[in-house]
């Protein structure tokens, strides 16, 4: 990415392209006025160097060079630092059509701008220190949200209930570390012995909130990412069934031939705030057919990758070789067991099936008859919340970088522990510490190098 230079003017369209009712050209840096004030005529005749920041002004997008009036439009400056990024910003707010967006766009560039990189206007707020990492990283999770729930923890994350727990931590390891510095300046062992203890308690209590952060990580992650759950089983048990009543409309072809669905199908569906992003497989069974043991192969694949596992069995027939060999592939995975059809007289031997399942849940269900499915829903979010809601208030992670910087930092605490009670001296324990305060302000984006930055915004879309 460039580095920002204060002429370093840049242009993008910021809404999705296609057609809507409004789009918008978002022009951010010092030329921004500039250029609008050579392609804005207001309807009163108002220039936009004439517009006051915060103003709305309706009037013409006209291309200077040919005097031809391409939009009617209404223009907002924004003058920094009162705007997203601190720069002068210029919204063009024209007719949502892909034509009229990409003309004014064109105008932009021909009068001066360039093409905005992919998230960076918000990483210009980041540079002008109007968002920290972690609130930039939210405004993605906004955008990509998939359910309330996790729009909720993104919100909350923009608003800085992340950073500022980050930040707390910060300031309580950096005020450890001077109070061993100051006893480093005694000569007397018992002061530096008192401090090291002191210190220690605190250590004990920051780990504890980093644990307490770390508790949301698995769950912020499900509502950030998706819970992706796959739907197994042997052929014809209603696999595809499951997935359209999950998602409440007609997406997989159900028959009551065995081997109808071949390939993988993918949705997301939103149970109680989780977006579950649910995979209907091939049924798992030994076949010639080339199409569907490919199907096969990949199923038992996904089984591996899957954070859930969904296996359908068939009430209506006893288990199976086929059903056991199923039943293998979950070794070690989370896997929720729904004996299907229980509407039908029942030939599956249930404590048999208990036997086989271990101490994974149970549940007897009915598709076709819409049995059970409140309670399979139940079970998949008492599986992800386990005991954390996101109230909106309270910090959550839902982030792996900052999961993974959450450990390392816990990690150099113990280290730090570790240093006190071997009884070495308080400049060993001050390098823990310092580590620690590093790992921290990664996540706030404090101590991070440029490589992390640029990979974290180009993720962002064109015009974010
Ligand atoms: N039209 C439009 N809608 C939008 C945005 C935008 O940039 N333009 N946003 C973004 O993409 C989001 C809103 N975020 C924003 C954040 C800060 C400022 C801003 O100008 N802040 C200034 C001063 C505010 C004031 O003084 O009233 C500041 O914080 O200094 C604007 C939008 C969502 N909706
Ligand atoms: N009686 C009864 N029939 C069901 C139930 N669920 C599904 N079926 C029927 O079972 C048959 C197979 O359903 P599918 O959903 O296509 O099964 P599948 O597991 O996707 O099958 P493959 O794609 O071939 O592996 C269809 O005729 C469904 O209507 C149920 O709860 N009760
Ligand atoms: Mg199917």
């Amino acid at each position: 990415m460039n580095v920002l230079t204060s002429d370093d003017t840049i242009s993008a369209i910021a809404t999705a392209i296609g057609e809507g009712g409004i789009g918008i050209v978002r022009v951010s840096g010092s030329k921004a006025v500039a250029i609008a004030d050579k392609l804005f005529i207001g309807k009163t005749g108002k220039r936009a160097a004439d517009i006051l920041s915060h103003q709305v002004v309706y009037g013409d997008i006209v291309d200077p060079g040919s005097g031809e009036t391409i939009d009617e439009a209404i223009l907002i400056i924004m003058r920094g630092p009162r705007s997203y990024t601190r720069e002068d910003i210029v919204e063009i707010h024209c007719h949502g059509g892909p034509v009229p967006l990409r003309r004014i766009l064109d105008l932009t560039l021909t009068l001066g701008a360039r093409l905005a990189e992919p998230g960076e206007f918000t990483k210009r707020a980041f540079l002008s220190g109007r968002l920290d990492l972690a609130q930039a990283e939210a405004v993605i999770d906004i955008i990509r949200s998939k359910t309330d729930a996790s729009l909720r923890v993104a919100v909350g994350n923009l608003s800085g209930t992340l950073s500022g727990e980050i930040k707390h931590l910060r300031h309580d390891i950096l005020k450890m570390i001077a109070q061993l510095e100051a006893a480093i300046d005694f000569p007397e062992e018992d002061i530096e012995e008192a401090a090291a203890a002191d210190v220690a308690e605190l250590i004990v209590k920051a780990n504890a909130e980093i644990g307490k952060l770390l508790s949301t990580a698995q769950t912020g992650r499900i509502l950030r990412e998706g819970l992706a759950t796959v739907i197994v089983g042997k052929p014809n048990v209603g696999k595809s069934s499951l997935l359209n009543a999950l998602l409440r409309e007609k997406r997989a072809i159900v028959t009551d031939i065995p081997g109808t669905t071949r390939d993988i199908i993918e949705e997301y569906v939103n149970i109680r705030g989780i977006p579950l992003k649910i995979i209907d497989t091939a049924g798992i069974r030994e076949t010639t057919d080339v199409v569907e043991k490919i199907g096969v192969e990949r199923a038992k694949e996904l089984v591996n990758q899957a954070d859930l596992i969904l296996l359908l069995l068939d009430a209506s027939m006893p288990l199976s070789a086929e059903d056991r060999a199923v039943l293998e592939l979950l070794a070690g995975r989370q896997a929720i067991i729904l004996v299907n059809k229980s509407d039908l007289p029942s030939l599956l031997e249930f404590e048999e099936l208990k036997k086989a399942a271990g101490n994974r849940l149970v549940l007897k269900i009915s598709v076709t008859q819409g049995d059970g499915l409140a309670e399979l829903e139940q079970a998949i979010a008492d599986l992800v919340y386990s005991g954390h809601v996101s109230q909106g208030e309270a910090a959550f992670v839902n982030n792996v970088r900052h999961a993974d910087a959450l450990r390392h930092t816990s990690q150099r605490l113990e280290e730090a522990l570790a240093t006190i009670e071997a009884g070495m001296p308080p400049d060993c324990i001050v390098v823990d510490l310092r580590a620690a305060w590093e790992k921290l302000g990664e996540i706030t984006g404090d101590t991070v190098g440029e490589d992390i930055i640029d990979q974290i915004f180009t993720q962002f879309c064109i015009g974010k």
